[in-house]
């Protein structure tokens, strides 16, 4: 036979496979449909219950429906694709690896979830170890249809007389189809290196380091739902945590978690840990890097001490006949009494209270003794400490503390010049206080670990008393877990069992600490590539990330050394324009070629916006995926301004740092060198913006320099 009717009588085979699994999986559906119908006949009946019974009859109904949709979001998530991979082993059995483990009714196996150890050979078998392998097929559906199948031989003398052997590697196919807006799953083509990564023990400290487009995230979020998978119990109740740098980014990777069926895991960006505020403004490099560093602490523990604006400098109070005063040097020596005993501001009123009372009656003594009287010292704390007059002065004197007020303040910088003495310099306290100058502008990405850490600072506010909540008997509440944006956790929840930090290398130190308030139990996950890393003191940050672990043990590591994303004629460009600022042993290989050198379009500053736009739409026309055009931070809103002629939505425009993490089929980037001057680490950050392209790259410049 020839090869492609081979290759048609191969597909038949395996089609006839994925009829069985999508009819059993109809059978399932509907089997858990008829649950949740049940499961809602007894809430119904429940209605005319007695109380007591209708509490136990809802509780059963809760957990049936509960179930019942569970099992029927994993079904619906998994559909696409269901089926993806079969393992020919010597034995003559076979194993057929998809996205969730399927028997049929005999209890047979249809599909091994690709998580089972019994799936692990589909990744780990390679021609020098097989595994009992002989042949591995990755099956690429569309919906229920196979559409091709591509297989490895890893055992030649095993292969029996009729077994087919057809296509030639899965992985260069996936990784030459185009891209688009949302991160793909790779579960069908994980490779050796990647797999040893996402099955590693769940305990400690997993690292995971290597260049760009070498799958680091791809690994991190398949780990996530290969630990929820082998681990649910021990992780899946508290819960798993990813951050990743931005949020174009995790919208970016968003559906990789869901299209394993996993919704119990909690994505945020860095800008939107603390609850109930989403940043995504970038400060300048030089501003974030102060605002990230450890210094910060210093500088808002004294903020928040410091006497607060617009609060009373006088207290007057008569006792007795006789006005007892306390003025501006006095009431602050009160105030930093308090706070020498270091506890969170908000929970220390009542400390303020006895110390003014304290000073109040050392006031009355004082004038006593020089009109030769004396003073029933605890009578005079007890009555005044009663006084409504004493209370409406100690709640405007020392205020319920909130951490955007106390930023807020030091945008004035003779308070920050105070808090940063002899930790901040002049530059640094005039950059600062003008950022916090504009109330309009809503807070920045490195605000966000400040107004953290002055939380945890502060102490929580008094809880306002509420209205007692009234309970509805009749109305169903929504079982936990099934709502479509992912579990609800109480405000501030530090207890995650797990936490995955991706392109962790630009972490300020600040940033970890935020982190790791969150990870007080878990285990970790990091992922990172220091030469893509835009900050400027790896030493301090690593010294609070280790804060962060804390005495979290054991710690392992591992370098992913293939770039899959770039050609290696985009990949050959960038390793040359960030030679000299990484260890040749840092540069992953790309092992794609395309053929396409990336085009160089030297112009001048006033045809720019004429190059990008028709670099751009060359791009358009000649990918089939999507076109990134990268820019300087402060160049976006213009470049964008350029480009709205295109009405192409798979068009994007990203400023440099918002492209970490990143890909796209086509890239323009335009003016390098505006890339490496905007920050210290600038050319670490072209070297990042340069490989973002998977198929074609157009550099539009007007000068030579970052070559
Ligand atoms: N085994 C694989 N099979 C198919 N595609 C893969 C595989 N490994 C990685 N890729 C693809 O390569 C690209 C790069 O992966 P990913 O974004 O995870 O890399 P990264 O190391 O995080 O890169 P960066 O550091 O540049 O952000 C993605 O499109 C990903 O789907």
């Amino acid at each position: 036979m020839s090869e492609p009717r081979i290759r048609r009588a191969e597909i038949a085979i395996e089609q006839r496979h994925v009829d069985r699994v999508y009819s059993r999986l109809a059978e399932l559906r509907s089997q858990a449909e008829a649950m949740r119908a049940k499961g809602y006949e007894i809430g119904h009946g429940a209605q005319r219950e007695a109380v007591f019974e209708q509490a136990s009859m809802l509780f059963e109904r809760d957990m049936m429906v509960f179930h019942a949709n569970q099992t029927l979001q994993t079904l619906d998530a998994e559909y696409e694709g269901l089926v993806f991979g079969r393992l020919d082993q010597t034995s003559g059995e076979k194993i057929y690896v998809g996205r969730l483990g399927i028997r049929d009714a005999e209890f047979d196996n249809l599909v091994t979830d690709w998580r089972a150890p019994a799936a692990a050979a589909f990744y780990q078998a390679t021609a020098e170890e097989p595994m009992d392998v002989v042949r591995r097929r990755v099956i690429r559906c569309s919906g229920q249809n196979v559409l091709d199948v591509d297989d490895d031989v890893l055992i030649a003398d095993a292969v029996p007389d009729h077994m087919s052997v057809v296509g030639e590697g899965a992985l260069m196919a996936a990784l030459g189809r185009s891209r688009g807006e949302k991160m793909r799953d790779i579960v069908a083509t994980i490779q050796r290196e990647q797999d040893e990564v996402i099955r590693a023990p769940w305990r400690g400290v997993t690292e995971i380091t290597g260049g760009p487009g070498t799958g680091k995230t791809a690994v991190a979020l398949h780990r996530a739902a290969y630990l929820l998978y082998r681990h649910r119990r021990q992780l899946g109740g508290a819960g798993v945590f990813v951050v990743g740098p931005s949020g174009v980014f995790t919208n970016y990777i968003s559906r990789v978690l869901p299209s394993m069926g996993e919704t119990n895991v909690e994505l945020r960006a860095l800008g939107e840990v603390l609850d109930g505020i989403v940043a995504t403004r970038q400060d300048p490099a030089k501003l974030a890097a102060v605002k990230g560093s450890l210094r910060m602490r210093k500088v808002l523990t004294r903020a928040m001490r410091d006497t607060p604006p617009d609060v009373p400098d006088e207290i007057r109070i008569v006792y007795r006949g006789e006005v007892l005063k306390l003025r501006g040097k006095e009431l602050e020596k009160v105030r930093r009494k308090v706070h020498s005993h270091g506890g969170p501001p908000n929970r220390s009123r009542v400390r303020a209270a006895e110390a003014l009372l304290e000073a109040l009656a050392d006031k009355a003594e004082e004038n006593a003794r020089t009109d030769g009287r004396t003073v029933d010292r605890a009578e005079l704390i007890t009555e005044l400490g009663e006084r409504i007059d004493f209370h409406r002065f100690l709640v405007v004197w020392w205020p319920v503390l909130y951490p955007g007020e106390i930023l807020r303040w030091l945008a004035d910088p003779a308070r920050l010049a105070r808090a940063g003495k002899g930790v901040l310099n002049r530059d640094e306290v005039a950059l600062v206080a003008a950022s916090f100058a504009d109330r309009v502008r809503d807070w920045s990405v490195a605000d966000v670990a400040l107004l953290d850490e002055l939380r945890v600072l502060t102490g929580p506010p008094p809880k306002r008393r509420r209205k007692p909540q009234q309970i509805e008997l009749d109305a169903a509440p929504p079982a936990r877990g099934v709502e479509s944006h992912g579990p609800h956790r109480p405000e501030h929840y530090d207890e995650y069992s797990h936490i995955v930090v991706d392109e962790s290398q630009d972490l300020s130190p600040m940033q970890w600490r935020m982190i790791g308030r969150r990870g007080k139990y878990a285990s970790w996950t990091v992922v990172g590539d220091p030469v893509q890393s835009s900050w400027p003191e790896p030493d301090e940050a690593a010294q609070a990330r280790d804060q962060a672990f804390g005495p979290r043990t054991p710690r392992r590591r591992y370098t992913l050394r293939t770039n899959y994303r770039n050609s290696k004629e985009i990949f050959d460009l960038a390793a040359r324009v960030v030679a000299g600022h990484a260890e040749d042993g840092d540069l992953p290989e790309a092992v794609r070629t395309t053929g396409l050198e990336p085009e160089i379009r030297m112009t001048d500053t006033a045809s720019l916006e004429g190059s990008v736009h028709s670099a751009a739409k060359e791009l358009l026309d000649a990918v089939e995926g999507t076109v990134g055009v990268i820019c300087a931070m402060d160049r976006v809103p213009e470049v964008s301004g350029w480009l709205t002629g295109h009405s192409d939505e798979r068009l994007k425009v990203v400023g440099s740092l918002d492209s970490k993490g990143l890909e796209y089929d086509g890239v323009v980037l335009v003016e390098p060198t505006e890339l490496i001057t905007e920050s210290t680490t600038g050319r670490r950050v072209l070297y990042v913006a340069l490989t973002r392209a998977t198929q074609q790259l157009t550099v539009v410049a007007s000068g030579r320099e970052w070559l």
